[in-house]
């Protein structure tokens, strides 16, 4: 069994409907992975997959050699695992350190004792939770906003506020959901350098759905096709580009990198 991320003829049917077929593919410890289809094929069911939403009908999934399904998400979480959402869920109520605060709490060592007596141990905490926070927060251009609620925020920031957020949990694996959607070309240019930056510094292995193919083929170390659950093709940016069938099934035109 490989380190990292590995996916062995996963299947899941809801009902008639087989949403992923014998689907296998793998992601080394520090890669950077493209999975990308058309609407619908997939490829948030693979996320949910990953991260124990669903349990596969057949087939394997493990991390660093753990397997995956049985395991419950808040679980999966704390092997190394972190995801976004497609559609942002965030706690619109609190602010945005809040936000990456509560997301930081699943690393607490404290029992419920340190958290009641509210002693030397749940401060010395506390301070080093907002120290992370505030770094994590500065990384993404979003310090100047700790106070903000999250819903004030505009749109490309709620993403990036997401990520930190994901971030938080101190994963190995990050699996981003269409991180670029709704944002505009500068945000989009900032959002690929802001990958590759934080892959680097926190050594992660990520997992990317994404829609707009200049962020995906211009950060992607590989990228796995999906169309009907299936993979159809898999290879680097440029394999992908000029692989008839992807440019049949997804792509139509080739894409200029
Ligand atoms: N819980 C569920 N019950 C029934 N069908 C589901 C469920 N979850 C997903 N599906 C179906 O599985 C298929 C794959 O959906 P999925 O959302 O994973 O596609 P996707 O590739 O992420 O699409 P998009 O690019 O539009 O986000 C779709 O036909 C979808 O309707």
């Amino acid at each position: 069994m490989s380190a990292g991320l590995e996916l062995k003829d996963v299947t899941i049917r809801f009902g008639g409907l087989k949403a992923v077929g014998d689907l296998s593919f793998s992601v080394a410890p520090g890669e950077l992975v493209g999975l990308i289809g058309p609407n619908g094929a997939g490829k948030t069911t693979v996320f949910n997959l990953i991260t124990g939403v669903y349990t596969p009908t057949s087939g394997q999934i493990h991390f660093e050699g753990t397997p995956v399904p049985g395991k419950k998400p808040h679980e999966i979480t704390r092997m190394g695992i972190a995801r976004t959402f497609q559609n942002i869920r965030l706690f619109s109520s609190l602010s945005v350190l809040d936000n990456v605060r509560a997301a930081m709490m699943t690393h607490l060592k404290r029992g419920i004792i340190h958290s009641l007596s509210r002693g030397p141990v749940y401060h010395r905490e506390e301070a080093a939770i907002e120290k992370d926070a505030i770094e994590l927060l500065d990384i993404f251009g979003l310090a100047n906003r700790c106070d903000a609620n999250s819903k004030s925020l505009n749109y490309g920031d709620q993403r990036r506020l997401e990520i930190v957020r994901a971030l938080a949990t101190k994963p190995k694996l990050l699996l981003l959901d269409e991180p670029a959607a709704g944002m505009n070309p500068s945000e989009k240019d900032d959002l690929m350098q802001l990958i590759r930056f934080i892959k680097e510094r926190y050594n992660l292995a990520v997992l990317l759905v994404e829609h707009d193919m200049k962020v995906v083929m211009g950060i992607c170390q590989r990228i796995a096709v999906i169309e009907y659950g299936c993979k159809i093709a898999e290879g680097t940016p440029k394999e992908i580009q000029c692989d008839p069938r992807v440019i049949e099934a997804y792509l139509g035109v080739t894409v200029e990198s």
